[in-house]
């Protein structure tokens, strides 16, 4: 198995109240899961965790059978990519932007050259945004240039927060379509938050439903009952609104 949570509980340092409790699943090498939940249900705090950006307080997480405390961080996170939901581009042209992870890893001129241009075919990268910095680039071509970043350094893992948030929906069809072409084809595994049930039923193999920060649902996609749930999603809603009027 590529990654696994066991029984995964996470409280902030002074904190009292848990904000994930007993999580537990897998990820299996070519597979996509959504992680879906309302505002606050803990999804954004589980991959930070997937990306060791806090520890758990209980719990364990194996990446391919190795506690993620035995490894180092950075090496960590390079083979577990996070792509967060405001990302920055660091103020670097967006050709730059592409190359410089694999300048980190001293990856041959030509071959970054070689991934540029596979990526920009992937994802429709279009030639005049290669000189523009993040600043001459809308909200949802940056989330796109953050992907395409996220990918071109081929991790084993990719967590995208909210990838699809600001791109219109035939947009965000292609660009999970190119995200699930790349995790089949290269066999890694895709961990996606996402809002939009729809499109999770038909780009993910599992759905995973966070409330209050415990999962309520791991289930494969096919199975899932996605009227029942956008209820139970409604409901949750209502009653996390009740609790702040
Ligand atoms: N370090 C922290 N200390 C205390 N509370 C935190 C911390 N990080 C997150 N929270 C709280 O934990 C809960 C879960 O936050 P999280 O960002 O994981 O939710 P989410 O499901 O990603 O929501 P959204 O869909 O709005 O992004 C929220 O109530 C948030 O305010």
């Amino acid at each position: 198995m590529l990654l696994q949570l066991d029984r995964i509980c996470y409280t902030p340092p002074n904190f009292t109240r848990p904000l994930l409790t007993d999580i537990s699943f897998a990820l299996a090498a070519g597979e996509i899961i959504t992680v879906t939940g309302i505002t606050g249900a803990g999804k954004s705090t589980l991959l930070r965790l997937l990306n060791r950006l806090s520890e758990p307080t209980n719990g364990q997480i194996l990446l391919n059978g190795e506690n993620y405390r035995s490894l180092v961080p950075m090496r960590l996170r390079q083979r577990v990519m996070l792509v967060s939901q405001e990302p920055k581009l660091l103020g670097m042209k967006v050709r730059d932007t592409l190359a410089y992870p694999l300048q980190l890893q001293s990856i041959a001129a030509d071959e970054i050259k070689q991934r540029i241009i596979t990526i920009a075919e992937q994802f429709e990268i279009l030639n005049d945004w290669f000189d523009r910095t993040e600043l001459q680039l809308s909200v949802g071509q940056r989330q796109i240039i953050a992907i395409a970043r996220g990918l071109i350094t081929q991790p084993q893992i990719l967590l995208l927060d909210e990838p699809i948030a600001n791109l219109d929906f035939t947009t965000a069809e292609k660009v999970l379509t190119a995200i699930a072409n790349i995790t089949k084809s290269q066999q890694m595994g895709t961990i996606i938050v996402n809002h939009q049930l729809e499109l999770a039923a038909r780009f993910s193999d599992r759905l995973l439903y966070l409330q209050d920060g415990k999962l309520l649902l791991d289930k494969l996609s096919s199975s899932v009952d996605w009227q029942n749930l956008q209820q139970q999603i409604r409901a949750a809603e209502t009653e996390s609104m009740a609790e702040w009027e």
